[in-house]
Order: structure tokens, then sequence, then C-alpha cells
């Protein structure tokens, strides 16, 4: 199975940037000196190829899969697998089925981290996937909001119940900072991410601006290195590693 640490990504509710912090937290921690492979589990809802601009198809090995490579982090997603952005239509016991091909068909090679970008909420992948990867922690991402956080709940208690470590909280959209400016607006209110803690038990690591995207760039989801967004996940991939140690 996958020779390395999986973090699950997580969350209650759909749009609260589990697919962001996935990809820039992978490139964090590629910046520590770590090798990272993203398992795309958002088998309806993947974005992960477009947040890295994956145009590329997987290529086959001996009737395996070679992970795709975009920026150093190794790749698979359904997105791969789909032609011309069709919709996914498919019953539980084929999504389980998915997860299996991703871990065990797809030729990752011993890795740092495996980071799972999960499906928001508790439906049948989230099921299979504490199931089929027990080794897996969990970070749970929600929004500021305290209505956020209480669907947010969900998917901790989940985790929590089938004996997964949820290692942390991570709170998105929390403020907005202009880059001139220490003065921090939040706009979508308060304490959402750190009630969402207390009630898993758990820390929260981290609390992430909301980052004005560059429509110029090929990746505007990808936070640049000069901006205050790129210095929170770098702080909270730091956490993260240091979790995985103990
Ligand atoms: N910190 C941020 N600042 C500004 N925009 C953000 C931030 N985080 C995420 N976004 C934007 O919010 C939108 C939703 O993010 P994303 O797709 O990562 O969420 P998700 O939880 O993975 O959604 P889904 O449940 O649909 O998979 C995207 O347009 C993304 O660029």
């Amino acid at each position: 199975m996958l020779k390395g640490n999986v973090l699950a990504v997580t969350s209650g509710k759909g749009g609260v940037g589990k697919s962001s912090l996935s990809v820039n937290l992978a490139l964090a921690l590629q910046k520590l000196g770590k090798s990272v492979a993203i398992i795309d589990l958002d088998i309806y809802g993947f974005s992960v190829p477009k947040i890295l601009n994956i145009d590329a198809k997987p290529k086959t090995f001996n009737g395996k899969i070679i992970p795709v490579e975009a920026q150093g982090i190794k790749v698979m997603s359904m997105g791969f697998l789909v032609k011309d952005n069709e919709p996914i239509v498919w019953r539980g016991p084929m999504l389980g089925k998915m997860i299996q091909h991703f871990t065990e068909d797809v030729l990752w090679g011993e890795m740092d981290y495996f980071i799972l970008d999960m499906p928001p909420g508790t439906g049948d992948v989230a099921l299979d996937m504490h199931l089929m990867i027990p080794q897996s922690k969990e970070i749970v991402v929600t929004t500021p909001h305290k209505a956020a956080s209480f669907v947010a709940e969900r998917a901790g208690s989940m985790a929590i119940k089938s004996k997964h470590e949820v290692i942390g909280v991570v709170e998105n959209m929390s403020y907005f900072k202009p880059e001139d400016s220490d003065q921090k607006y939040y706009i979508f209110g308060k304490g959402g991410g750190e009630e969402l803690a207390s009630q898993l038990g758990t820390e929260l690591l981290g609390q992430l601006p909301i980052q004005e995207a560059d429509e110029n760039s090929e990746t505007p989801a990808i936070a640049a290195e000069t901006t205050s967004l790129f210095k929170e996940y770098l702080n909270l991939a730091e956490k993260i590693d240091v979790k995985f140690q103990l």
C-alpha cells in the first residue's frame, strides 16, 4: 500500500478551500525538502489537475499507472481519466474501487507525504478511506463562520469514531490583510476554527488569509512566494511535519 505518511484533508462542506490547501501544502512541504504526492479522492468534484494546470494524462507501465508529475508533486486524479470534463455518475461501491485503484495500482514509490484531497462531507469515499487507509491522519478545514465549523465537526467526529487521529483544524479565508498594511479585516466572521478545534479536542494549526488571485498566472490558486498566504502555508507545513515526527 502507500509507503509514507498519509494526511487526509477533510471538511464538512464544499468550497472551503480543501483542494487549494492540499496543493499549496504539498508545495510548502516540498519547500521543506519533503517528497510529496497528492491523491485526489474528490472523485466527483476533482480540481487538483486544474489548480496545478496539468494537461498531461498518466502513462502506464506493466499494467500500473505512472502518476503525473507537476511542480515536483506526483498526482493522481479522476480528472485524468474522464473525457472533456464529463460528469461522473457512480454509486458507492465504484467509488471504493477507485480508492483501491489509486492507492494500489499507481507506481507511487516511497514518499515522505501522501496528501489525500477528500470530497466534502462524510459520504462513501470518507467511509472507505477510513477503512482502507487506517494509518492516515487528518486535518479538518473550515471557514471562520460558526455555521461552517458546526458542519465541519461531523467530518472530524467521524474521523475520531473511526480511530483516525485528527492532528488539527485549519481555518481558511480567516481574514483579508492588504499586503501593504497590518490591518486584518474579518470578512466572514471570527472564531469558527477555534471552536471546532476545541470541540474535536485538537488544536487550531493555522488561520489562512483571503488572497486575491493573480488571474494572469497559469496557476492562480497557488500562492505566490511573496504573499502572506504563502508564509502561512509554510508555517502550517512545519507544524504538520512536527506532528508526524511525534
Ligand atoms: N485563502 C483563500 N483566499 C482566496 N480564495 C481562496 C482561498 N482558499 C480557497 N480559495 C478559493 O475558493 C474556491 C474554493 O476552493 P477549493 O476548490 O480549494 O475548495 P474545496 O473545499 O476543495 O471545494 P470542493 O468541495 O468543491 O472540492 C476556489 O476558487 C479557490 O481558489
